[in-house]
C-alpha cells in the first residue's frame, strides 16, 4: 500500500508508565506477537499502521510530550497488578491537559489481564475513574492477544466516525442552505 493510497491517516499515541505493556500492545496489534524480554523503550518507537509508542519513563517525558499535539488518539495505559500505574493516571491526565489537542480521543486501557490472581486494581474502580473523565474503559493482555484487536479496531472506527461528522459539519457550513450533503456513517464503534 502507498502511502497516498487510503482514505484517513490517524496518529495514535500510547502513553503511561513505564512496564506496563505500551510496546507488547502495540506489537500484538502491529506483528501478531508478544515480544520475549521486552526492552525499555527508548524516547519513542514508530510503528506500521502509524501507532507511536512512547516510553514511559520520566527522563524521556519531554521528548514524548512533544508527540501529544498532533495526536488524533491517545492510549493510557496502566498495569491492573501494578496499583502505582493507576496512581499515576491523574498526572497523566494533567499531561494530556497541558499537551494534547482538544478533540483528542483518550481510551484508558488496563492490560496485563491474563495475570488475574495478581490484580490491585479492580475492574469496577477503573471503571468508575474512566467514567469520571470521560474516557472509554477496555482491559487487555497483550500477552494472550485479549481485547487488543477490539482496542485498536474499535479505536479507528471511532476516529473516521468522528472525521466523518466533522467533514460533514465543515460541509454543511459551506454550502447554501437547501444544499446540504448526506453521508452515510461507518456505525461499528463498539466501546462500552
Ligand atoms: N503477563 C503479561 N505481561 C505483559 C503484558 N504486556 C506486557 N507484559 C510484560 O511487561 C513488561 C513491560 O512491557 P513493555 O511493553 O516493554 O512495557 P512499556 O509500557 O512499553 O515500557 P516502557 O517502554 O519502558 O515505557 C515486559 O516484561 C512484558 O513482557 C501482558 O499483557 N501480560
Amino acid at each position: 500500500m502507498s502511502m497516498e493510497d487510503y482514505d484517513f491517516l490517524f496518529k495514535i499515541v500510547l502513553i503511561g508508565n513505564a512496564g506496563v505493556g505500551k510496546t507488547c500492545l502495540v506489537r500484538r496489534f502491529t506483528q501478531g506477537l508478544f515480544p520475549p524480554g521486552q526492552g525499555a523503550t527508548i524516547g519513542v518507537d514508530f510503528m506500521i499502521k502509524t501507532i507511536w509508542d512512547t516510553a514511559g519513563q520520566e527522563r524521556f517525558r519531554s521528548i514524548t510530550q512533544s508527540y501529544y499535539r498532533s495526536a488524533n488518539a491517545l492510549i493510557l495505559t496502566y498495569d491492573i497488578t501494578c496499583e502505582e500505574s493507576f496512581r499515576c493516571l491523574p498526572e497523566w491526565l494533567r499531561e494530556i491537559e497541558q499537551y494534547a489537542n482538544n478533540e483528542v480521543i483518550t481510551v484508558l486501557v488496563g492490560n496485563k489481564i491474563d495475570l488475574a490472581e495478581r490484580r490491585e486494581v479492580s475492574q469496577q474502580r477503573a471503571e468508575e475513574f474512566a467514567g469520571s473523565q470521560n474516557m472509554y474503559y477496555l482491559e487487555t493482555s497483550a500477552k494472550e492477544s485479549d481485547n487488543v484487536e477490539k482496542l485498536f479496531l474499535d479505536l479507528a472506527c471511532r476516529l473516521i466516525s468522528e472525521a466523518r461528522q466533522n467533514a460533514l459539519v465543515n460541509n454543511v457550513d459551506s454550502s447554501l442552505p437547501g444544499e446540504g450533503k448526506t453521508i452515510s456513517y461507518l456505525n461499528c464503534c463498539n466501546f462500552n
